[in-house]
């Protein structure tokens, strides 16, 4: 398929169709489907055990699902079901607390802008046969800079706070100029200040082209450029619409099995237990 067709804005950015995934002995998913179109800003929402890592996995292809009777592929992205994940990674990009532990982790030692730049080499820092041009140094300090963390350069991943190492690894998702973020519960260990702050840069990177898928169980972090909501119980596509339709206390009561009371407050929506 030629770059051109890959990037035209008719393709969806996800289509699964009826995607089984079993994990161990258990069905994780069971024919699930979602089809999400591109540019589409989307949260998927969910309670503990509902699925939402597992999906996760299946479109990073750190999991394959069951091969479909019909031979028909049951996830495509961008169009394709086969890529490499070199060459996935840098049309979505991904970031999850499991990534940040792997960076921050204090027996390999790793400066910030390494941690950026090694993203071309899709290396974890560079090596002495990674020659790092002057573009992929542009192309890292803007990225850097777009997530307002290009006063960290030269500290230690392990040395930075919680939201400071979160921001780099948007950075080193966002050196290729990726089409999507998928961010995987990206506010857990902010605290109120932080995550406010955050979630406003991730606003200005949906408002700049960038597609955001964002996980969460927190309605209260579901951006105002998110208007479409996906919300999975127990492996399954519980409800899939736009935000107006999808949060509302009935549908959260139901995601979560205890009664929940969802308000709209400014641009954003809050929820409560009760
Ligand atoms: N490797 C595995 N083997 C067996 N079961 C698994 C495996 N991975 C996940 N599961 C189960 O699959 C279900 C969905 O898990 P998953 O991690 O996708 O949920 P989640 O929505 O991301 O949950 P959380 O919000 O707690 O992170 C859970 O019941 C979990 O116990």
């Amino acid at each position: 398929m030629s770059p051109d067709t890959t990037h035209s804005e008719s393709i969806p950015l996800l289509d699964i169709h009826e995607a089984s995934v079993l994990r161990g002995e258990r069905l994780i998913l069971d024919r699930f489907s979602l089809r999400l179109a591109a540019g589409q800003h989307t949260a998927i929402l969910g309670a503990n055990g509902s699925g939402k890592s597992t999906l996760i996995r299946l479109i990073a292809r750190q999991i394959y699902p069951l091969a479909r009777e019909d031979d028909r592929p049951a996830i495509k992205v961008f169009g394709r079901d086969r890529w490499s994940v070199t060459e996935l990674r840098s049309l979505i990009g991904i970031v999850s607390p499991a990534v940040q532990g792997d960076y921050t982790n204090e027996d390999a030692p790793l400066e910030v802008f390494d941690a950026v730049v090694s993203s071309f080499f899709a290396a974890r820092g560079l090596w002495v046969n990674h020659e790092v041009t002057d573009t992929m140094r542009q192309h890292a300090l803007d990225a850097l800079a777009q997530v307002q963390a290009s006063q960290l350069i030269g500290r230690e991943m392990a040395s930075l706070s919680t939201g400071e190492a979160r921001r780099v690894l948007i950075a080193r998702a966002l050196v290729h100029k990726p089409r999507a973020l998928l961010l995987d519960e990206p506010c857990t260990g902010l605290d109120p200040a932080s995550r406010r702050r955050f979630l406003e840069s991730l606003r200005q990177l949906a408002q700049h082209g960038v597609t955001l898928l964002l996980v969460t169980h927190h309605v209260e972090e579901i951006l105002p450029e998110i208007d479409h909501v996906v919300v999975l119980r127990e492996g399954q596509l519980l409800r899939n619409g736009s935000k107006g339709r999808v949060l509302t206390s009935e549908a959260l009561t139901e995601a979560f099995g205890m009664p929940m009371r969802v308000e709209k407050q400014g641009d954003y929506y809050h929820a409560s237990v009760g």
